[in-house]
Parts: C-alpha cells; structure tokens; sequence
C-alpha cells in the first residue's frame, strides 16, 4: 500500500520560490517510482505576504502546518531595512515562532565538502561535520527590552535563556549523533570564560552526559578559537553542539568555507515527533539575486534529502544525495541558472 506523506510547502520570499520549486522537482524525480507520496499543500506565507494582508503567520496558518507530516521552507524575509517592514518582525514572528510552536529543538545543520566542490581554503582537508545547533532559546527567544528609547541614556537588553531541560534535551541529541558517526567526537563550542553562567550549564551538561556516552571524545573550544579552526583546520570537527546563536553564526561559516551559501542545508528537528520538522536551507530571501535565477538551489534540494532521512525514506534520500554529489562534481563553473542546476539533478535520479 501507498504511504501518503503530508508536506506543507512554505516557498516564502526572494529566491524562495526559486529554490523550492527546484527542491520539489527532484522531490517528484526521488519518489516517483516509491510507493511514497507526496501530497503537498503551499503556504503563502512571508514579507510579501504580510505586505498584502498584514498577517505573519495566524492561528489558522499554524494549526493548518501542524496537520503534516513536515515542512519545506524556502526562505523569508525581505531587503534589509526594508521601512515597510519595520515593526513587521517577518524572522521572529514567522520562522521563529514555527521553530519554537513546534518545538524544532534541534538545528542540525550539515557540513560537507563535496568532492569537486572549491574551496576558498587552501587545503581544507577531509570536512565532513555536522553543527548541532540549539533551536528554541538563547538570545532568541524575545526575552529583553529597551528603555528610553531613542535618547543618549537608552539601555536595550536581549537576554539569552539557558534552561537546564533545553540544554541537556539537546546534548544528548549531539552525543546520539556523535555516537553514530565513525569519529565519535564531539566538540562543545561556548564561550565560557565569560558567559560564566550559560557557560557553566553548558559545560556541565555536556560532562554529565558524556558518562552515557563512552564512546564519544569530548572536546571544547570557545567560540572565538572555532572561528580560528573552522579556516586554519575545519577537518578536525566532527559533531558540534553549541548555542542558538553561535550555531547561527558558525554555520554562515561552515557553508562559506565548504563551496558557499547555496550548498548548506538543515533541519529543524522536533525529535518526539509530536509536530512536523523543519527542512530549509541556510540562506535568506537573498533579496540581491531574487527573481534573476542566479540562486543555487542546492542548498534547498539538500534540505530535502535530510528530510527524507527524516522520515524514514533513507533509499529516496540516498538517491537525491547521490544526484547531489555527481551534478557537484561535474560542475565546471560555468554559470547556470536556478533552473538548470534543478533539471540537471533531477535528470540524474
Ligand atoms: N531561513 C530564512 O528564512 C532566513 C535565513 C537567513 C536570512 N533570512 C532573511 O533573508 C533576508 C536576506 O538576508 P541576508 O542578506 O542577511 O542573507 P542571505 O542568506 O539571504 O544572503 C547573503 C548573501 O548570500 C547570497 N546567497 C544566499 N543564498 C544564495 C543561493 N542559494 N545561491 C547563491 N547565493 C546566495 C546572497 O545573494 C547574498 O549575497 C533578510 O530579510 C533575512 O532576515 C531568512
Ligand atoms: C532569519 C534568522 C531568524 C535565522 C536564524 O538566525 O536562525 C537564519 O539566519 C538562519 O540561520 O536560519
Ligand atoms: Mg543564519
């Protein structure tokens, strides 16, 4: 019997639209001869969507997302300092509040240099690591303030919210993904030597959990040494667990470093399952390019081999990653649009 998969399509703006229609292309290629389906339903959700009706994401749009299986996301938000847009809060009041409603605790967030793929490193060696990047606190969660707004005396604060649930919940994830990896090493990046208090749960965490996982090494870098690493040694990683937002940071990073922006992908992992996961790429809206078809879909149709690992279609995924690599390694650099780079990899499933 057919498996019926629930996808809710979130294209969003800029190059979204650009990159998820590739992305769902070789989704139909990957699946077309399973006995999976795919049955999507798109979401027109984003700047532009709020520039129309004034609504971000309404009850309604999240009950509706809720009742699939998971997601695809494009990306949204629109140019930078866009004035229309001010007060909107399109990252907060969309993509976070669909991280945090559906508890996508863990940003696992992929690093691989494709063979054939350059590097703006001159010997990057063997990358091959994975980012586990905390997804529902730290300095995201909104909890801050500004007083005397606008005058010299201003004081605005945003606070990072460590909890001792959040942080254990998520690094025993990275242990478990650690421990099924053939280095079995995890590398804790913080910045502990002054975020003492963060730092302290961070770094205790991790020591207690590691008791349960003998076989992984444990490692622990401050976060500003790993930029160091991430350009001078970035093979030397395996698994990274870190905050929300040096995981944001690092993974601009990491895609920069292993053949650019428009190859990194992740998933948004709620791992019980109750509410769908989360597959987008790295990049934005990318205002710059949009509309041009100058976007490398790539990253996007990454995002959908995770999500089939996700959901248990490990064949399907092994089929979209395969076609990756080839088209990767058959790239000449010579430009191609959006378009054809989604045809060619589709054409090699
Ligand atoms: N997940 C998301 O939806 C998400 C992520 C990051 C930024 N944003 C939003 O997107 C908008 C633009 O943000 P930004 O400019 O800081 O970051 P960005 O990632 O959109 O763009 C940064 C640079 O990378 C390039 N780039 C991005 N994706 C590319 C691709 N697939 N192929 C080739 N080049 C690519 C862009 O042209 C730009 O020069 C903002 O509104 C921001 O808040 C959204
Ligand atoms: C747009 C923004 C809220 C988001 C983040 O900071 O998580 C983005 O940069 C990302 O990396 O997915
Ligand atoms: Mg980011």
């Amino acid at each position: 019997m057919s498996r019926v998969v629930k996808l809710a399509v979130i294209p969003g703006d800029g190059i979204g639209p650009e990159v998820i229609a590739e992305a769902l292309k070789v989704l139909d290629a990957a699946t077309a001869s399973s006995d999976v389906t795919i049955d999507t339903t798109h979401f027109s959700l984003g700047a532009n969507r709020f520039l129309e009706t004034g609504d971000v994401l309404t009850d309604a749009d999240l009950d509706a997302i809720k009742a699939h299986d998971a997601i695809l996301l494009g990306a949204v938000g629109g140019v930078p300092g866009d004035p229309r847009l001010v007060g909107a809060n399109i990252e907060r009041g969309l993509l976070l509040k669909l991280r945090f409603s559906l508890d996508h605790y863990v940003n696992l967030r992929p690093t691989v240099l494709f063979p054939g793929v350059a590097s703006p490193l001159a010997n990057p060696g063997d990358v091959d690591f994975v980012v586990v990047r905390e997804g529902t606190e730290g300095p995201y969660v909104g909890n801050g303030g500004a007083i005397r707004q606008g005058t010299p005396h201003e004081v605005a604060n945003e606070v990072s919210v460590n909890t001792a649930f959040g942080v254990e919940r998520l690094v025993r994830h990275a242990f478990a993904v650690a421990s099924a990896r053939p280095r079995k090493k995890l590398t804790l990046v913080h910045k502990t030597n002054v975020l003492v208090f963060s730092g302290a749960l961070w770094q205790r965490t991790v020591t207690a959990v590691a008791a349960e996982f003998p076989d992984v090494t444990v490692d622990y870098l401050h976060i500003d040494a790993a930029t160091i690493f991430f350009v001078t040694d970035p093979a030397r990683f395996d698994v990274i667990v870190t905050d929300n937002l040096f995981g944001d940071i690092l993974t601009d990073l990491a895609a920069a470093i292993s053949g650019g922006i428009g190859l990194a992908a992740s998933g948004n992992i709620n791992p019980s399952g109750q509410f769908p996961s989360m597959f987008e790429p790295i990049h934005g809206s990318a205002p710059d390019i949009a509309g041009k078809q100058l976007a490398d879909p790539t990253a996007a149709i990454l995002s959908v081999a995770l999500l089939l690992a996700h959901l248990g279609l490990s064949a399907e995924a092994d089929t979209v990653n395969t076609a990756v690599t080839a088209d990767m390694a058959a790239r000449t650099g010579e430009a191609r649009s959006t378009a054809t780079i989604g045809d060619a990899i589709a054409a090699r499933i």
